[in-house]
């Protein structure tokens, strides 16, 4: 595995470890539990970065946006805590730490996904692979089931699964979901409405590499470190849904 890949590894892991220790020895809980959780788990990331990559730029969901990454042949793309709203609230697992590594040559080129409280962290492994091997081995079930945004689900959420003769999987922070598809817990994950790079970035990295598609809703490529971070939309799935998902929300 890359070096890069192994220390987007290491900080999600590490990041999501602080998390943890914030959450089991303070007192405070919901929002301002969220607040210090990013502040803390972006303070570690950028340390690290600037001590191991120091010529790389960053772009943070919890730090001000220096342009000058959009020039920067290496761009880390993070999201310190991802399911703001489930780490603030006892009993989720439903959270995550996000750490992509983006390249002007390729794009994406490393990505690493935490969800601390479940004690695992995805890394991309570089090498695409099929779908049939990369993905979980179980074959597509008779009714696949979809995760949306537990507190925003995409209008298009019920035709979706109308479509597929599947059903719906409401759950928090866009990596926990996109790393269910991954598991093969669900077998697609589609928003719409509002995210940005940082949500889906690294959970995309990890999902490409296991086989999976993913695109925005109107099947065109997600497109990483522009000027404006917004990126509201995306689907991540298993590739033989891909059409049918596409007809619905291409519409939409
Ligand atoms: N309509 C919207 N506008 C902006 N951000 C959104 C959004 N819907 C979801 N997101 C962001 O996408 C991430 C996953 O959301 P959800 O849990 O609802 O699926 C969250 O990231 P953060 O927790 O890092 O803020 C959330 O803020
Ligand atoms: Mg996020």
């Amino acid at each position: 595995m890359s070096e890069d890949r192994v220390l987007a590894g290491e900080l999600a892991t590490a990041a999501g470890q602080l998390l943890l220790q914030i959450r089991a020895e303070s007192d405070l809980r919901g929002k301002e539990l969220g607040a210090e959780g990013d502040r803390r788990s972006n303070d570690l990331l950028l340390e690290r970065l600037a001590a191991a990559r120091p010529d790389d730029k960053v772009l943070s969901e919890e730090s001000a946006d220096d342009k000058s990454r959009l020039h920067a042949e290496r761009v880390w793309i993070v999201d310190p805590v991802d399911g703001t709203r489930e780490y603030g609230t006892d009993g989720h697992t439903d959270w995550a730490v996000h750490v992509a590594l983006w390249s002007a040559e390729s794009g994406l080129i490393a990505g690493a996904v935490a969800l601390p409280a479940l004690d695992v962290t995805y890394v991309d492994s570089g090498e695409p692979v099929a779908a049939t091997t990369g993905l979980a081995s179980s074959a597509l079930g008779e009714r696949p089931r979809v995760v949306v945004s537990a507190s925003r689900a995409p209008a298009f959420s019920r035709a979706v699964v109308e479509a597929i003769g599947g059903e719906l999987l409401p759950m928090g922070s866009a990596g926990a979901k996109a790393m269910a598809v991954v598991r093969g817990e669900a077998d697609a994950y589609v928003h719409a409405g509002g995210q940005y790079e940082w949500d889906s970035a690294a959970p995309v990295a990890v999902a490409q590499a296991k086989g999976l598609w993913c695109g925005r809703i109107d099947g065109s490529a997600l497109v990483y470190n522009q000027d404006d971070t917004y990126l509201p939309d995306l689907v991540i799935c298993r590739p033989e849904l891909r059409d049918a998902i596409l007809a619905v929300t291409a519409s939409s």
